[in-house]
């Protein structure tokens, strides 16, 4: 039954309007009536969408990756959309090809310029022994070595032809919005986003990478492709007309024994670096190339910024088979990972159900990109300590990756020494399983170590450019984030 203040209601002195009321002032007072009931209005409005928002909100997964640059944390995301949300990663994959196509030319031009070093003098010092094992040396320390490391005309005319490459690679810089953009390295660094950034005294850079501002926003499918004016009457761009031009000349140039051995010197072991494709120029360097999933999750394009990525499900886990279908969804947040850009992360801690932390095990002889004086694991370690540490994640789920076994295996196969890096590491055996089992260990006290409170461990040993056994890892950690995140109510 409705409501009607009338004479009985003690309220209808109050609103009855006053008796010597002007026709003036009832049009000013019915206006202010009219404003009151629209402000009422839109607060009812606000309220009801947040209410609904809410709702949907809890049925939403925020996942946040995290790690040092290179870690892995934008190729675990491949991953994740790859496997659950397959039609938008369909239409992204062929904007991939610039990447690739911008990673075989960095390696190129990256190569051009020890040739070019070495030609004119510039020359290190010979490594006088190799600790390493590499099999290149084997190779090459024969009575032809003197010989194999002349540099002759074929080089300089190599050089000539593949010229043409340093225009492609601006081209594709430009394209994909990034070469304006390697991060300054006079940007203020922090080891963990904790801590105020503050200025590097000695900024260093090792080999130049794409960076791009948002490779979401570059290779998003629907965007009109930028700087294609140029393409060609058969649809091709310029870029892959001249790739596929120098293909013969590229691979001469990597194949050829007196570069192989200038880049062992130079200690480039570009095989094991980030967006490697020079074992695949056959195929990659063509007018057809099509893209396939493991050049995708091998290319490398630098993340800056926060990127967020979401999975929908159309069946929640909680759903009754015979009910309606409620869903959920997974909001990823991808991060750069470098020490420039730790201090972007902390917004995000605040609602957050699971972090994925990425810390790749192969790195412990290596050193930070944008800090040389840093060796990687122990920065991932002090970055690991301060996310198991915080108060404000204390109810956040941990799970992490020790990820890149793959190339911990290759660099252990060469013969380098985990304890001549990690004194720590003892007399154990030099292999991948001891290795990361004692990683393992680690990370785990640490976390135990440091949590504000109990929590479980979630730790996986994973190769993430593996995308069969990543499926699998992923399933593991979707039905662990739910089991975790409902038995602690912060879902449904
Ligand atoms: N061999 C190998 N390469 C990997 C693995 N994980 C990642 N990579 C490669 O390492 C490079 C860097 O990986 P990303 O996923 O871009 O690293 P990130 O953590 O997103 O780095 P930032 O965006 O700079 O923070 C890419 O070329 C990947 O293909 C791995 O397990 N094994
Ligand atoms: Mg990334």
């Amino acid at each position: 039954m409705g409501f009607a203040a009338g004479p009985s209601d003690p309220f209808f002195e109050l609103m009855r309007p006053p008796p010597d009321e002007t026709p003036a002032q009832t049009t000013a007072r019915e206006k202010r009536e009219l404003d009151a009931q629209r402000v009422s209005d839109m607060i009812d409005e606000q309220l009801k969408q947040e209410r609904a928002q809410a709702k949907k909100e809890k049925n939403v997964v925020k996942v946040l990756l995290l790690g040092q640059s290179e870690s892995g944390k934008s190729t675990t995301l491949k991953n994740f959309r790859m496997r659950y949300a397959k039609p938008a990663w369909e239409k992204e994959r062929h904007n991939w090809r610039s990447v690739v196509q911008l990673n075989i030319v960095r390696s190129i031009t990256t190569v051009l310029s020890v040739v070019e070093a070495e030609m004119s003098g510039d020359a290190p010092l010979d490594s006088p022994s190799d600790e390493d094992g590499n099999p290149d040396s084997k190779e090459l320390s024969d009575d032809n070595e003197v010989e194999a490391r002349k540099f002759t005309d074929k080089h300089q005319l190599l050089m000539i032809r593949l010229a043409p490459l340093r225009s492609v690679e601006q081209d594709l810089k430009r394209r994909l919005g990034a070469g304006a953009d390697p991060i300054p390295s006079t940007l203020p660094m922090s080891a963990t986003p904790f801590d105020s950034p503050s200025l590097h005294d000695k900024p260093h850079r090792g080999i130049n990478e794409p960076v791009v501002r948002s490779w979401k926003e570059v290779l998003d499918p629907e965007k009109p492709r930028v700087s294609q004016s140029d393409d060609s009457e058969d649809g091709l761009d310029s870029a892959t007309l001249t790739i596929a031009g120098c293909k013969d000349d590229m691979k001469a140039l990597w194949e050829d024994k007196t570069v192989r051995l200038a880049l062992k010197r130079r200690k480039l072991r570009l095989p094991d670096s980030a967006g490697f494709f020079l074992n695949d120029l056959d195929r990659i360097a063509t007018r057809t190339y099509t893209v396939n999933d493991n050049d995708v999750v091998r290319a490398r394009l630098r993340t800056v910024g926060i990127q967020e990525h979401r999975l929908r499900f159309k069946h929640a886990p909680w759903d009754n088979p015979k009910g309606k279908e409620t869903g959920w969804e997974w909001r990823i947040f991808d991060v750069g990972g470098c020490r420039t850009s730790r201090h972007a992360w902390l917004p995000f801690f605040d609602s957050v159900n699971a972090i994925i932390f990425l810390s790749p095990v192969s790195v412990f002889d290596q050193r930070l990109e944008e800090d040389s004086r840093v060796n990687r694991l122990e920065d991932s370690i002090i970055l690991w300590t301060s996310i198991c540490s915080s108060k404000l994640l204390a109810k956040t789920q941990l799970i992490l990756f020790l990820n890149k076994c793959d190339l911990l295996r290759r660099k252990l196969k060469r013969g380098i020494k985990v304890k001549h890096y990690l004194p720590s590491y003892g007399d154990r055996p030099n292999e991948v399983i001891p290795v990361v089992k004692y990683l393992r260990e680690k990370f785990r006290d640490i976390q135990k170590q440091n949590s504000p409170e109990h929590r479980g461990s979630y730790i996986y040993p994973t190769t993430v450019t593996d995308t069969e056994a990543t499926a699998v890892t992923l399933e593991s950690v979707k039905d662990g984030v739910l089991r975790e995140n409902l038995s602690s109510s912060q879902l449904i």
